[in-house]
């Protein structure tokens, strides 16, 4: 701490206080960074889960595609530089760790580091906005677990809390508002006024949504939280167009055996419908990934878009929350009601959309796997 007089800029903007976190991580899906690492990569991701080999073998393509190289990595590494400038600018002196799933740099081994920086409590923010088994659920056990590996000798490993699901927060709806936007407005001009939002996101079993989010709430988080995320964008978007469009939310990058149900429409029937309906132009708009994942670059820029090309259907893609700086920012407007929370402090949670802020930990059973119960860091059990 200095002794001397605070920068003019500095007196009215009280120091933010992260305690009692000692540190934040980011934590992350993961991906491939070259041809070699496509099929190890894929078996993380599937190990015990039942997905056909024929799937495994078309999505091992769409990773060929773009030369064995998955965005995600990169995009984390723009996002971290980014929040370390947001962090410095605030005056906030906070470590930042990053942890995958299911690439290195892997959660165990950032775990391990953590623990051996003397790391006691971090904040963890997840690259998933939404309730679910995949987005929530399984981070937390994977969190579990890497805490769990960290060696005896290495130290006692950091408590671990994760933020609450974000996909309320303005600062993750701002930038999803502008990109809608911004996507209309390239789209030809005599089809704009009429053009279909079409909101889309990653399918997941029905049975997964069926158990998404807190028991208490009657499970179906996954398909609301998008819903009042869906709903509040038109609306935004009407109160700066005057138009009020119309809006589906529908669903890529299915998996799976084919007897198992997943949410749909699929976003390339969906495209075919609206065609046939005589929509004039579509808007392609990706809230269910927070950055350009192979998902958006694959299954919607090049199949999505491809279909749409085929119909004849002026479609345009809306980019993600990415590195937007509102979406960076978050990350710290999280970090810091949050720690007053564990503080004991009153907050006023920064949300939009009809459903409010959702809970700090998650309840006993919430987005619970039917098949198994493992360990899982940061629910109510640990409170
Ligand atoms: C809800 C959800 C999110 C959003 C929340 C979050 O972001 O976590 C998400 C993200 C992602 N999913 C990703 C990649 C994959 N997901 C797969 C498989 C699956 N995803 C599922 C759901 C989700 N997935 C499900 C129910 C499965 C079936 C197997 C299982 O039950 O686990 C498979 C296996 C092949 C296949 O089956 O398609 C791959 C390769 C990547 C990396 C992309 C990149 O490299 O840029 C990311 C960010
Ligand atoms: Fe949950």
């Amino acid at each position: 701490m200095t002794t001397t007089a605070p920068a003019p800029d500095t007196e009215s903007a009280p120091v933010p206080d992260p305690s009692p976190y000692d540190a934040l991580l980011l934590v992350s899906f993961g991906g491939p960074e070259k041809p070699e690492d496509v099929v190890p990569f894929l078996e993380n991701v599937t190990r015990g889960r039942g997905i056909p080999r024929e799937r495994l073998e078309e999505v091992g393509e769409h990773y060929f595609a773009f030369g064995g190289r998955s965005p995600i990595n990169d995009q984390n590494r723009a996002f971290l530089d980014l929040l370390r400038a947001d962090f410095a600018d605030a005056g906030l002196d906070l470590p930042i760790y990053w942890g995958n799933r299911n690439w290195d740099p892997y959660l165990t081994d950032v775990l391990a580091q953590m623990t051996a920086d003397g790391v006691t409590r971090a904040a963890c923010f997840v690259t998933a906005a939404y309730s679910s088994y995949s987005g929530c659920r399984q981070y937390r056990e994977n969190l579990a677990a890497a805490r769990d590996g960290v060696p005896a000798e290495v130290g006692l490993a950091p408590q671990l809390d994760r933020f609450r699901v974000y996909f309320d927060h303005p600062g993750f709806l701002g930038p999803n508002v502008d990109a809608v936007l911004a996507a209309l407005a390239q789209l030809p001009d005599e089809a704009r006024d009429g053009a279909r939002l079409v909101f889309v996101t990653h399918s997941i079993p029905t049975t997964m949504n069926d158990a998404s989010g807190p028991p208490a709430l009657g499970g179906g988080a996954y398909v609301a939280q998008h819903t009042s995320v869906m709903e509040a964008i038109v609306a935004e978007v009407a109160e700066q167009t005057g138009r009020t469009h119309g809006a589906d939310l529908v669903f890529c990058s299915r998996s799976g055996p084919p007897h198992v149900p997943w949410l749909e429409p699929d976003v390339n029937d969906h495209l075919a419908a609206l065609h046939g309906q005589g929509v004039p132009a579509v808007v392609i708009a990706p809230i269910g990934f927070v950055s350009d994942h192979m998902e958006v670059v694959y299954d919607l820029d090049t199949e999505a878009l491809e279909t749409a090309r085929e119909l004849g259907l002026p479609a345009v893609r809306a980019a993600t929350a990415g590195t937007d700086a509102r979406f960076v920012a978050t990350v710290r407007d999280l970090l810091l009601e949050r720690a007053a929370v564990e503080r004991g402090e009153d907050v006023v949670r920064a949300t939009t959309g009809a459903l409010g802020p959702a809970w700090d930990r998650c309840a006993v059973d919430c987005c619970a796997n039917p098949r198994q119960k493992l360990p899982v860091a940061g629910g109510i059990e640990e409170a």
